[in-house]
């Protein structure tokens, strides 16, 4: 059972490493660098220079602290820029007292800056601990030679890992958004909506802050798509969800739940809320899509959450409702009854 769970545990968590960018480089930052610090204060001990040791000690502890952080909050970016912080830190306090091999790690701390931070947080961050170092090397002895080259090296490295950061952030997120997002329309994908669904549910149980979903579903779609082709109808349904979006609230959320129905989550709304949406939309419909042979309507069914509902229950009454809207003669609007059995 115990093992059971442990395993559990073990995917779940590498799940989280796989999916989490930001995580899985704190992760591979902070274990190694506790690690290899730890191994030097064990070195500074033996060699009685306690001042070191305890240094290394708390860079430790402050490592660790912010990995175990992370992985319990999920507070990454946050955790990102104290990490940097504390390693810029180290670098100083390792310079200042054990002289010129502490810039060794000042490359180290290079890297982490630019890919566990915001940009306009570590190029400041880098200069500065660039002078700062550049002041502490020439204190402690260094020539004007080799301080340039720190100077010259620590540039190079800055703009490669600049760069890399940079283009590393922006395939994760063109990842994401291919991973969630519907690539015709726009509109969130199905798994995306599950998630949402998911989360609605949660906040109900919790704040009861109720959640409106609309389901609406274009009429005769496939007769568009057999007269007009089905680049007329691509052009149909990407109409339809700019429509949908330019006329549902800030915080509304739009999904593409296959072919040509589609789910609008309405926030913290009641029945007479959703009931209002849902007419605004319909008429915005009505009023603006259309084909080659005219108007193009839609059909709508909602349902606010129950008390008895999980996501596949609410979505199952929307659509029961959406069925009855059709079944009425299409082009209408049904909310599910919240008392009915
Ligand atoms: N152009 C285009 N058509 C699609 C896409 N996805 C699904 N469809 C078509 O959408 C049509 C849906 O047809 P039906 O489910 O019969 O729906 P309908 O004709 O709108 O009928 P009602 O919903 O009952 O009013 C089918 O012809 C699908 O091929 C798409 O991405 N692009």
């Amino acid at each position: 059972m115990a093992l059971k769970k442990l395993q559990h545990q073990y995917k779940q968590a590498r799940k989280r490493f796989q999916a989490d960018f930001r995580l899985s480089l704190i992760t591979l930052f902070c274990l190694p660098a506790a690690i290899a610090i730890g191994g030097f204060a064990v070195f500074r001990s033996i060699d009685g220079n306690w001042l070191m040791a305890i240094v290394d000690l708390l860079l430790v502890a402050a490592l660790l602290g912010i990995l175990i952080f992370s992985w319990c909050t999920g507070r990454t970016r946050g955790a990102g820029i104290v990490l940097v912080l504390v390693t810029g830190c180290g670098v100083l306090a390792v310079v200042y007292l054990a002289g010129l091999v502490g810039l060794f790690w000042a490359f180290v701390d290079v890297i982490a800056s630019f890919f566990l931070s915001p940009p306009m947080f570590a190029v400041p961050k880098v200069i500065i601990l660039t002078g700062a170092s550049l002041v502490l090397g020439a204190e402690a002895g260094l020539g004007t030679l080799p301080l340039i080259s720190f100077a010259t090296t620590i540039f190079i490295v800055s703009v490669f890992a600049y760069s890399f950061a940079i283009r590393s952030k922006a395939q994760a997120d063109e990842l994401e958004e291919l991973a969630t997002r519907d690539s015709l329309t726009g509109a969130g994908n199905r798994r995306m909506l599950e998630d949402e669904l998911r989360i609605a549910i949660a906040r109900f149980d919790r704040d009861t802050i109720n959640t409106g979903l609309l389901m609406l579903d274009l009429d005769y779609f496939k007769q568009i798509n057999d007269k007009y082709g089905h680049a007329e109808g691509d052009d149909v349904l990407r109409h339809f969800a700019t429509l949908v979006e330019s006329h549902s609230r800030r915080g509304d959320r739009f999904f593409r739940f296959g072919g040509e129905e589609f789910v609008l989550l309405l926030q913290d709304v009641d029945l007479h809320g959703l009931e209002t949406a849902a007419r605004h939309i319909h008429q915005v419909i009505r009023d603006y899509l259309t084909c080659s042979g005219g108007e193009v309507t839609c059909s709508i069914g909602g349902a606010l959450i129950r008390e008895d509902d999980n996501w596949e229950r609410w979505l199952q009454r929307a659509d029961q409702a959406l069925y009855r809207a059709k079944g009425a003669g299409r082009d209408t609007i049904v909310l599910a009854d919240p008392e009915a059995a």
